[in-house]
């Protein structure tokens, strides 16, 4: 990639690192490199979503089940056949390039040909205080709304239109699934999380000269009710698991599913919301591109069960808590902000 395209990922290390040098302040940044902690590269569940569309009703809520017990015991899955054509991700490749292309510069600004606003685009974690909180890429998180309402024609909108009409399908036959496993039979994501309420996420990783020091992205939770994830070949996503960090291998035909914080509240902690992260690679560029399955704003998140360990909440509530503590802390807290005490 053009020089001229790479955010100012070196330079904002160099500041990090002089204030760390110069300063005795804490500030959570007590420990200022990744911890290194035991990698496990096992074989994660793979799970064929074929199956859902089976005639065969003992194989149907077999593979049902295999959905509902690796998002208790993980928050994870991958998945094959799910039916998202091959020629979608290959637009999505070209569009992703050619956004990424550009210069960084005209990325920060308002851009008015793809139709964004200027905060769609993030880099680096502008309100990191310390190295530990650095995430060495770049991103564009795009609300859905914005495409999916837009009368603009370009190949970037029609290439994301027909991916978020494909996976909005699959999300919403996951979420059901996960619904009736919890013995609900619900409404809520017919009615809340329509395709204009979600968020779609396009992340580069530039190589990292320094990749055992610093994070592609800091773990997190995610905050939507399930995350559908692609990565390229490349490698680098860990996803935490009884206090270890395991390596997910790139699997060209799978997506990733990762539960997010709105399943884990509303399942009261039966799905759990998984913390994951991205490790650099000192040579490869990496992409992934994610779709943040989330209701609207309004919709209040209360759980399924009788008691919970969680207050009701809105969504907005919930992102606004988020980007506050962002902002002050420089990472997010997330769900045990919510826990009824
Ligand atoms: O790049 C990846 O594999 C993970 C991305 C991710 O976790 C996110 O965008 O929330
Ligand atoms: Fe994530």
């Amino acid at each position: 990639m053009d020089s001229d395209s790479n955010p100012p990922l070196h330079e904002a290390y160099e500041m990090l690192l002089n204030k760390t040098r110069n300063s005795n302040e804490q500030s959570g940044c007590d420990d200022d490199k990744v911890v290194v902690v035991v990698v496990e590269d096992t074989e994660l569940a793979v799970i064929n979503v074929r199956h859902l569309a089976e005639s065969d009703e003992v194989r149907r809520e077999k593979c049902k089940s295999e959905i509902a017990k690796a998002s208790e015991e993980w928050g994870f899955f991958q998945i094959v056949n799910h039916g998202i054509s091959n020629d979608v991700f290959s637009g999505l490749r070209v569009e992703r390039e050619k956004i990424f292309q550009q210069t960084f510069e005209k990325k920060s600004k308002e851009n008015t040909f793809f139709n964004f606003s200027a905060d769609s685009y993030s880099w680096g974690a502008p309100s990191a205080t310390c190295i530990r909180q650095l995430s060495w890429s770049e991103a564009f998180h795009i609300p859905l709304t914005d495409i999916l309402g837009s009368s603009e024609s370009n190949t970037f909108s029609s290439t994301i239109k027909e991916f978020a009409t494909e996976v909005s399908t699959l999300a919403k036959t996951l979420a059901d699934i996960l619904a009736e496993k919890m013995g609900q039979k619900c409404s809520l994501f017919e009615e809340n999380c329509l395709p204009s309420s979600c968020y779609f996420r396009l992340n580069r990783y530039p190589p990292c000269p320094l990749a055992s020091e610093i994070h592609g992205l800091q773990p997190h939770t995610d905050s939507s009710f399930l995350t559908i994830l692609h990565q390229d070949e490349v490698g680098g996503l860990q996803i935490m698991k009884d206090g270890k960090w395991i390596a997910v291998k790139p699997n060209p035909d799978a997506l990733l599913i990762i539960i997010g914080d709105l399943f884990q509240a509303w399942s009261n902690g039966v799905y759990k919301s998984l913390q994951h992260r991205v490790v650099t690679n000192p040579r490869l560029e990496r992409f992934s591109m994610a779709y943040f399955f989330c209701p609207s704003n309004d919709t209040v998140i209360r759980s399924c069960t009788e008691k919970s360990e969680y207050r009701n909440f809105s969504f907005g509530e919930y992102m606004q808590e988020v980007r506050d503590d962002v902002q002050k802390l420089g990472y997010k807290i997330g769900l045990p902000k919510f826990l009824i005490r």
